[in-house]
């Protein structure tokens, strides 16, 4: 089902673990930071809604989504239970879209592979602003809660599995 039929902020409360044990780092980029902005808010947010402390909520910001992938690496390394990787990339004259794209998508893939830490893949890759406006706190929702949920639920796997 794509985004446009469905409420990337809709979700049972209820079935959310409480978070309070948990330590979360977000990276974000600073490309389209009006739009990275409202999905780090809405994943900041989200987490402590679930229990999370503030003071277990580390955050970096990255120049663009292309360095998502180290800044991700190295917030592995800081004993959190989940990453979450905040980006936003943009359809521009050039094929650079593309190429950007497959790259972070691929890169946090690997990250989630070759580490025991969830890097949750927060990254909107849109044909126009407008799309992205809807899908950080318009009429689609807020991706950034969509990954908070996921961060919370990852990392509850990971201490479990
Ligand atoms: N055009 C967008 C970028 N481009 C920048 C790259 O992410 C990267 O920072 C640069 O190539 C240097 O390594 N980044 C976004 O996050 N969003 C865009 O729309
Ligand atoms: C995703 C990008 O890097 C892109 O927005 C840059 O724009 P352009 O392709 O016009 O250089």
């Amino acid at each position: 089902m794509a985004t446009k039929n469905q409420n990337l902020s809709a979700y049972d409360k209820n079935t959310i673990p409480n978070a309070k044990d948990l330590r979360f780092g977000i990276v974000v980029s600073e490309w389209n930071s009006n739009i990275t902005n409202n999905l780090y808010e809405g994943a900041l947010t989200t987490l402590i809604e679930h229990g999370a402390l503030a003071d277990n909520i580390y955050s970096w910001h990255v120049p663009g989504s292309y360095e998502l992938i180290y800044g991700s690496k190295k917030m592995q390394e800081h004993q959190v239970d989940a990453v979450i990787a905040i980006g936003c990339v943009i359809q521009g004259e050039t094929k650079h879209f593309d190429f950007v794209c497959e790259a972070v998508a691929n890169g946090i893939k690997d990250l989630n592979v070759m580490h025991d830490t969830p890097v949750i893949f927060c990254v909107l890759t849109d044909n126009a602003m407008q799309q992205s406006i809807d899908r950080s706190g318009g009429k689609h929702g807020n991706k950034g809660v969509e990954a908070a949920v996921a961060a919370i639920k990852m990392a509850v796997l990971r201490r479990e599995a």
